[in-house]
């Protein structure tokens, strides 16, 4: 598996784009083998998630095609797929349980291997079934597959138990080409939930509400293809921000969503970090003492699980005791026995992760255990004292494109040892 070794130090200065939103992505690909024609989806980020979802698409028979640099991608499915996902890929990644919703829209009847991910202990899927039940279709699970088939989908009120992204995003799929109307309540307001309707309206949908918690899908007969820009990603951006706040750095952070920024421009305000907001760019001035803070993750627009490594890593070395409540998973805390490799002060008591603050982590050899447990890693290395070696480098690139490129372009010193 690739490593990064990071020289610490190093102040971050510069400007960096962001790329387009992993978690976006990842919806809006699978949803585009709903349509009799061919879309055309701009900003997509170059990572391994995206190319695990294109391979899976071409393995079900539709065509995927790069326009330009890897950007751009051409979907054809025209002339219909496979129902039946049960390669590798779709066990590597988690939003391969998008194609379930997808397919049982198009052709009433999918085949699809239960997902992967980042492990943060059991990550279940019941809700996303539980919409499609409530839809009509007949789900059987066994053998690590998911099967789901109907006569047809009819549109109905469905009330989610707990706030989940990817359930509300499956079942809009599914109802999207349903009979009828279907509400979704309590549904995800995350910026993707928003992306993936944008793209289905472009396509033919009907979908009104995302974005709020009570979103309504007036199904259609049929879907056509759309070309589609990707949202910036949320969560990339404020990996960005938090580098340069714990390297003491200046970046500004280009071609971003500001108000998607809010949960975390406030918190790192709290911690005396100089924020300076434009139209498309958040401009990050890390010049004074940080002071400690406590954080709450929870769904949009509270402030990001996803950010919470990252966020951990720069109240580490902020003064005072900062704490963490992590509301959303069970088990993502660890990434802490890593970090505190690297002189980490953390006490863990359920989902609560209690920080004191050290003057600096110390270079030392560490394995991103997660996507975002790796985004952490490598904050932590750019401002510890020496060398660092950060393994387990593909959980990094399932979701950062181009890591080491961007964070050297902004002054850090970061090389890749491939396996
Ligand atoms: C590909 C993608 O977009 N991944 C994101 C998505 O994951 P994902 O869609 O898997 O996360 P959910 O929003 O569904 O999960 C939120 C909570 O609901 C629970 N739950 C979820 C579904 C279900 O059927 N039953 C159930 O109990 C989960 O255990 C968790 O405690 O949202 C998470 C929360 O913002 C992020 O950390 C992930 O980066
Ligand atoms: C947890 C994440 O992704 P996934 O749900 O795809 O594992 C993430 O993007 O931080």
């Amino acid at each position: 598996m690739d490593k990064l070794i990071v020289q610490g130090r190093k102040r971050l200065v510069g400007e960096v784009n962001i790329s387009g939103a992993k978690n976006a992505a990842v919806a809006v690909i699978p949803a585009a083998i709903m349509a009799e024609g061919v879309s055309v989806l701009e900003n997509l980020p170059r990572i391994e998630d995206v190319n695990n979802l294109c391979h899976t698409i071409e393995k079900l028979g539709g065509t995927c095609t790069y326009l330009d640099n890897g950007h751009t991608l051409k979907i054809d499915c025209d002339k219909g797929t496979a129902h039946c996902a049960t390669f590798e890929e779709v066990q590597k990644i988690r939003a391969s349980y998008y194609f379930l919703g997808a397919m049982l829209a198009r052709y009433k009847k999918a085949e699809v291997a239960l997902p992967g991910g980042c492990n943060f202990g059991v990550r279940p899927i019941d809700l996303h079934l539980k919409g499609f039940r409530a839809l009509g279709a007949t789900v059987e699970e066994g053998n690590g597959m998911v099967r789901a088939y109907a006569d047809r989908l009819v549109g109905t009120s469905i009330y989610m138990d707990q706030v989940s992204v990817g359930a509300t995003i499956n079942i809009m799929l599914a109802a999207s080409m349903a009979e009828g109307v279907t509400t979704i309540e309590n549904a995800a307001k995350e910026p993707h939930v928003v992306d993936t309707a944008n793209y289905l309206n472009m396509m033919g949908a009907n979908i009104k509400g995302a974005g709020t918690d009570v979103i309504r899908i007036k199904g259609v007969e049929k879907l056509h293809g759309a070309q589609y820009t990707i949202i910036p990603d949320q969560i990339e951006a404020g990996t960005y921000m938090i580098a340069a706040a714990i390297t003491g750095g200046d970046v500004l952070v280009k071609n971003i969503i500001p108000k998607h920024m809010d949960s975390l421009t406030a918190k790192l305000d709290e911690m005396n970090v100089t924020i300076e907001e434009h139209d498309d760019s958040i401009r990050i001035t890390a010049n004074r003492p940080l002071h400690c803070a406590n954080v709450k993750t929870m769904s949009y627009p509270g402030f990001p699980t996803d950010l919470q490594p990252q966020i951990a890593a720069l109240l580490s070395v902020c003064q005072g005791q900062s704490v963490i409540t992590e509301n959303v998973w069970d088990n993502r805390y660890q990434y802490i026995d890593e970090l505190r490799k690297m002189g980490a002060q953390v006490q863990i008591d359920g989902r609560v992760a209690r920080i004191d603050g050290i003057p600096r982590f110390h270079g030392a050899n560490v394995t991103a255990t997660d996507l975002r447990a790796g985004a952490a890693m490598i904050l932590a290395a750019l401002a510890a004292e020496g060398e660092s070696v950060i393994d387990g480098v593909k959980y990094i690139d399932r979701g950062y494109e181009e890591v080491e490129h961007k964070f050297n372009a902004l002054g850090a010193n970061i090389t890749r040892v491939k396996a």
